[in-house]
């Protein structure tokens, strides 16, 4: 969504930009805190004179950068990044960095376009350098999609076609792309800021819809309903209704969503002993709670208009994964969030590297919503949504699949098992964490002394723990530390056993899931392991290099 949070002043000789941290951010408070770190201040502004050479440029730049990292970032970014940040914020993964470029060229464009000056070409020339950045990002993101030849698209093609008729403008076609059903296709090289799709407000399903029908003046009397639940209602019907104006787009949904919602037992099983399990478990509770207080009532008292055969628990079900999987939170001019299904751009796939990240609020002028890119998109290639900073866990129970490439969000909570410790300093980085969490080592930059590759805030807690403050560090400690850390995940590891191999896809997608987990569990165990040795060979040199001097000392006093 585009957002509010940047402003720009114009004075005589200078454009000053200012990239704004805003304090009705939950994280406010832990942001301020890192950029001070860093000798950044949340409300200064920085200052670009005409006479600024590329050289001034680029550090502008980094410090627009570094502060638009902190801004982007999530609770998990900012527990993570603590370990990391000693002199700068540095580059923390490609969608963190997307999202703050992103910002500075939007921040960069609205001052080209608000700027009283004439001369402008040096903010141009920082657009030009942001630019370059995104381009050169986008160049390391692989995303190797294999379109699937041997299927038609007639049904997607019909919806393309009446959407067009409805003002539905597309760069994107729609193809089968391997291992993730339909995907949207560029049909040619878009490049950042490009608009792939437009979607007038009247090809959107929304609450209105439901205003209009006949199963409103009942639905509203029901205490507590909410307007998704009554959309998911009449969306059971509609699907239904062969004179619906949205006929073409039920006709291209699947009969079977296979979200982790349907899992079958032999999927629970597999995944027992993780917390995906409670997961699955707790939301298919919740939607029976849910489905149990509307049914029998509902089809008792107006069989007329909630017909029971249609209102079953496993259509109910359906509609669930339906919802959950393809609605998205739209923003309308009145300044209203409505969950809506988006016939056509419900064909975008997700990826933790989206190409489009900003879309969500009706334009007030055209009353279309539009999908920019956020980084370049060539011909022939799978062009990518982002439904969210979402966990594996999170896509595996409502959307059926999980990500391939590394997710920085697949974090695994920590129940420490610790006392609490209260006497942590005032503007300390690490101080401020009571919810601890580990990830896999791999995605740490820092595997040095002190660090091993895991996240500062657990560490610190547990040195606080064993009484050892910060600085300095106690050697014994540390490794009491990683002794004790190991053997924990050693044994959360062998919790998560191996299965053989099966053919459904619930179990298939539990068991990837499971293997991501230990996965996430073994770097952690060779990542203490190594920073064990690490300590042994130190303190072996220490050893070494004190009998030198010992023997050095022996042979000057026999002198
Ligand atoms: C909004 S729909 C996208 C279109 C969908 N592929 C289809 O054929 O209808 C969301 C669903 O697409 C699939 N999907 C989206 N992104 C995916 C990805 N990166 N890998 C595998 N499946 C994906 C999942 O089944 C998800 O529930």
């Amino acid at each position: 969504m585009e957002d509010d949070k940047h402003s720009t002043h114009n004075y005589d000789e200078e454009h000053s930009l200012l990239l704004e941290l805003s304090e009705k951010d939950p994280l406010f408070d832990k942001k301020k805190k890192l950029l001070q770190v860093v000798g950044i201040s949340p409300d200064e502004c920085v200052c670009l004179k005409g006479s600024d050479t590329p050289a001034t440029l680029n550090s502008v730049l980094d410090l627009l950068l570094q502060k638009a990292r902190v801004i982007y970032f999530t609770e998990v970014d900012l527990y993570f990044a603590a370990s990391d940040v000693i002199q700068s914020v540095k580059f923390q993964n490609p969608r963190n960095e997307l999202e703050a470029l992103q910002s500075i060229m939007f921040l960069i464009d609205n001052s080209i376009l608000n700027s009283k000056h004439l001369r402008v070409d040096i903010l141009q020339d920082l657009r030009n350098m942001t630019l370059e950045k995104i381009n050169a990002l986008g160049n390391t993101i692989k995303d190797d999609t294999k379109i699937v030849g041997n299927f038609r698209c007639e049904r997607e093609s019909r919806l393309v076609h009446w959407g067009e008729g409805e003002g539905v403008k597309t760069k994107l076609e729609i193809a089968y792309v391997e291992g993730a059903g339909r995907g949207a296709i560029a049909k040619e090289n878009l490049k950042v800021g490009d608009i792939a799709l437009v979607i007038p407000v009247t090809v959107i399903i929304s609450e209105e819809l439901v205003h209009k029908s006949d199963m409103f003046p009942v639905l509203e009397k029901i205490e507590g309903i909410t307007s998704e639940t009554m959309l998911l209602l009449w969306s059971m019907k509609e699907k239904h209704n062969h004179e619906s104006k949205f006929k073409f787009y039920f006709d291209t949904l699947p009969e079977v969503f296979n979200t982790g919602l349907s899992f079958g037992v032999d999927a629970l099983l597999e995944l027992d002993g993780t917390l995906l399990l409670e997961e699955i478990v707790q939301a298919k509770e919740h939607l029976r709670t849910q489905y149990d207080e509307l049914f029998p009532a509902l089809y008792h008292a107006r069989p007329d208009i909630f017909p029971p055969d249609l209102y079953t628990w496993e259509n109910f079900l359906w509609a669930c994964e339906l919802w959950y999987s393809n609605s998205m939170k739209v923003m309308f001019p009145n300044g209203r969030f409505q969950t809506c299904l988006v016939p056509i751009a419900g064909f975008l796939n997700h990826s933790i590297n989206p190409h489009i990240m900003q879309y969500g609020k009706v334009d007030s002028a055209t009353n279309c919503l539009k999908f920019p890119l956020s980084r370049p998109c060539n011909a022939g290639e799978q062009c990518f949504l982002s439904y969210g900073k979402l966990s594996s866990s999170h896509l595996i129970t409502f959307y059926g699949f999980s990500t391939q490439a590394d997710n920085p969000y697949d974090v695994i909570p920590i129940d420490l098992d610790l006392p609490n410790i209260d006497d942590y300093e005032n503007g300390n980085l690490m101080s401020d964490w009571t919810n601890h969490m580990v990830r896999g080592t791999w995605l740490s930059e820092n595997h040095e002394i002190f660090h091993y590759g895991l996240p500062s805030p657990l560490l610190e807690h547990f040195r606080r723990a064993q009484g050892s403050a910060m600085q300095p560090k106690n050697l014994a400690i540390e490794l009491e530390i990683l002794s004790v850390l190991c053997s924990t995940f050693e044994d959360m590891m062998q919790g998560i056993c191996d299965t053989d191999d099966d053919d459904s896809w619930d179990v298939k997608l539990a068991s990837t899931f499971k293997k991501s987990q230990r996965r996430i569990f073994s770097s952690i165990v060779t990542s203490c392991k190594a920073g064990s040795k690490l300590y042994a060979s130190l303190m072996f040199a220490n050893a070494s290099s004190r009998r030198r001097s010992s023997i050095l000392a022996n042979h000057v006093s026999e002198f």
